[in-house]
């Protein structure tokens, strides 16, 4: 994160006109399995993504109004937060009191990120003060294709990573709490370089069988392009479900939504997304933020697949977030609808 946040730790191992998307020919096999079902769910990360790697300390308050502001612009799936260490993400210590002060909107499942079984505690304590109405619907838990991010970020291997989270998984489902998997650096890792899809095949599925009801592949560092995505699709699908996977594409070289075009085209129907194109990774030296909601919302409009969100809304939301965090809107869409407007005022104006 060459000009944004990297945490300094205090131990040592710390590392520190849409048409049609042109497809890689290996994943247009998969395109017709998926016509049946056009439904795009959109997974809204910004609250918890977006956020987690900003400089200054945001008020609980504004993540509050964050998540509520994208409740009532649509989004249906919220990632709220994250039950981590405050020493290693500082901007996400007040998960608790942010998921318990937030509108809990009927229709929107919110999610928060656990990464071990004290997460998880801290999580279970959170539930047991909320008996009749608990404050979060389900967690997501994450791990790596490679062992050197799976090292920097949570300071296991992969192989122990999934371990603890086969506990986590376990004991979330006996709660009856459902469980969403992550693997990180898809395409490349920041340490180790090139990333073997036939990993990130195993891990997925390491992620499905310990009970997870979807993984998420995230191309953490924004490096995939549609070929490198459709390559390693390509390969994960070969052995997993493609509706128990999910896209998530951080927009470092701009191809964020040519590579989520590139997943939908392949069966996936669940794209995880970033209001404004918050965020970025901590232990992801230089990624920027998610592809930004806006565009994949603008992405699909015309197209044959439905997709949930008020884009207007969305956009009004973007501009708020990015003015209370004093950073630039990272949404080209959102950008463009703005300055459309201000351009049809100017001219209502001259009449
Ligand atoms: C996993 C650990 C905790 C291991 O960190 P560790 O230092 O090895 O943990 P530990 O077990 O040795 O414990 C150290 C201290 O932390 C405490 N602790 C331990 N666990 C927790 C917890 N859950 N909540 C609160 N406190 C915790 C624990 O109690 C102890 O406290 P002390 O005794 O020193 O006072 C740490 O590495 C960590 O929190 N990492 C999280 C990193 C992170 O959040 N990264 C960003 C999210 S992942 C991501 O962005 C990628 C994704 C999902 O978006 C997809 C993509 O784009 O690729």
């Amino acid at each position: 994160m060459a000009s944004r946040a990297v945490y300094t730790l205090t131990r040592s191992r710390k590392l520190a006109s849409f048409r049609r998307p042109v497809l890689p020919s290996a994943s247009r096999k998969y395109a017709t399995a998926s016509s049946s079902d056009n439904f795009i769910n959109i997974v809204e990360v910004g609250p918890r993504d977006g956020l987690q790697n900003e400089k200054s300390i945001i008020p609980p308050a504004t993540k509050v109004e964050l998540i509520n502001r994208l409740g009532k612009a649509g989004s249906k799936i919220i990632e709220a937060g994250s039950f981590v260490s405050p020493k290693w993400v500082p901007q996400m210590a007040g998960t608790a009191e942010v998921v318990t002060a937030m509108d809990k909107l009927s229709g929107v499942t919110y999610q928060v990120l656990v990464p071990n079984e004290k997460g998880l505690e801290n999580l279970f304590a959170l539930l047991a003060k909320h008996p009749d109405s608990p404050p979060i619907d389900e967690i997501a838990v994450f791990t790596a294709a490679t062992d050197a991010f799976s090292k920097a970020n949570t300071n296991v291997t992969v192989a122990e990573s999934l371990e603890i989270l086969g506990r986590v998984t376990r004991a979330a489902l006996d709660k009856g709490i459902r469980v969403r998997g992550y693997v990180s650096v898809v395409i490349d890792c920041p340490y180790s370089g090139k990333v073997t899809p036939a990993r990130v095949r195993d891990v997925t599925k390491a992620l499905l069988d310990m009970g997870c009801y979807e993984v998420s592949l995230g191309d953490t560092v924004g490096t995939g392009t549609p070929t490198t995505v459709g390559r390693m699709l390509d390969t994960v699908i070969g052995v997993n479900p493609v509706r128990k996977l999910a896209g998530h594409f951080h927009d470092t070289f701009g191809m964020g939504v040519a590579n989520a075009l590139t997943a939908v085209s392949a069966g996936i129907r669940t794209i995880d997304s970033s209001i404004a194109g918050l965020g970025g990774c901590p232990y992801s030296p230089g990624a920027t933020g998610n592809v930004a909601t806006e565009d994949i919302l603008y992405a699909l409009q015309g197209s044959q697949y439905s997709v949930p969100g008020d884009l207007e809304a969305l956009v009004e939301t973007g501009f708020w977030i990015s003015d209370k965090l004093g950073r630039d809107n990272s949404s080209r869409v959102a950008k463009a609808i703005r300055a459309r407007k201000e351009r049809e005022k100017g001219e209502k104006a001259k009449l």
